[in-house]
């Protein structure tokens, strides 16, 4: 099921997408209104709204985006880093969350924006010390992200906090779909990043060096993980610089595409 966040008349409410469309159009999709959050058992209501009267929200409102980096080996080199030995944890605010359509606003204090084309897990239920034969229990769901990143000011301080962490970093979308298959994942699913339709990444799943389960595992041996929550698994190879004007697309097979643009910040 995908599973969409969206607001209408001023009100927020999830919603079942239903449907087919074209590849990065939402023509033709309806969503149903889920009773209740798709955190607990919930319903759909059979009140259906066509998607393209509707403002998409980010998928989900995370208390926290816990980010792995360097888990493509590729990508790594690339950058000239190392290939870390266990998985690299780092943190995206909550405000840095936007969604699909939104705008990422360039920060006044970077001169090299750059896009990481990322798979987000969404945590379904609170949950620590999660062993890996129980990952799958705790996961709701995936969507794409976008690891949207202040190059410069990463290397020039030490800690990412600012790099990563500025307002509109962190693009989620366009929705979480529940029934991808991890062991679909295990073979590789396509990972692609466009700008303005120029094709500048494109990775499959199973490149991974630390698989889901490692990553959930790692972080909720020292962390308790909240519905909602959002992990970020890590961008393959062909990062690069994004300049205000451009639009920026996220596709991950078997989920669909998310796109934003980039604006001056005002
Ligand atoms: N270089 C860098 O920041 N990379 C990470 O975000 C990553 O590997 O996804």
């Amino acid at each position: 099921m995908r599973i969409a966040r969206f607001s209408i008349d001023g009100n927020v409410a999830f919603g079942a997408v239903e449907g087919s469309s074209a590849p990065g159009t939402t023509d033709g999709l309806v969503l149903d209104i889920i009773k209740g959050i798709p955190f607990a058992d919930f319903e759909l209501s059979g009140t259906k709204v066509p998607l393209s009267k509707v403002r998409l929200l980010p998928p989900v409102l995370p208390n926290k985006v816990v980010a792995f980096g360097r888990n493509y080996a590729e990508h790594a080199k690339e950058l000239g880093n190392e290939v870390p030995e266990a998985p690299f944890a780092f943190f995206k605010p909550s405000t840095s969350v936007i969604g699909p359509g939104d705008e990422i606003a360039y920060p006044s204090f970077s001169q090299e924006l750059h896009y990481e084309a990322e798979l987000a897990v969404v945590i379904g239920r609170m949950c620590r010390e999660v062993p890996r034969e129980r990952v799958k229990d705790v996961i709701l769901g995936y969507t794409c992200a976008n690891d949207v990143t202040a190059r410069d000011v990463q290397k020039r301080e030490k800690q990412w906090a600012r790099a990563k962490g500025f307002d509109t970093s962190c693009p989620l979308g366009p929705w979480v779909e529940t029934d991808l298959d991890p062991s679909a994942i295990a073979e590789g699913l396509t990972i692609q990043c466009t700008v303005n339709g120029q094709q500048r990444q494109l990775g499959r799943t199973s490149e991974m060096i630390h698989p889901i389960e490692d990553l959930i595992v790692n972080i909720s041996e020292a962390m308790t993980l909240l519905p909602g929550d959002v992990i970020l698994t890590g961008t393959p190879a062909g990062v690069g610089p994004l300049s205000v004007g451009d639009e920026v697309a996220v596709t991950i097979e078997g989920i669909g595409t998310l796109t934003n643009k980039v604006i001056k910040r005002g």
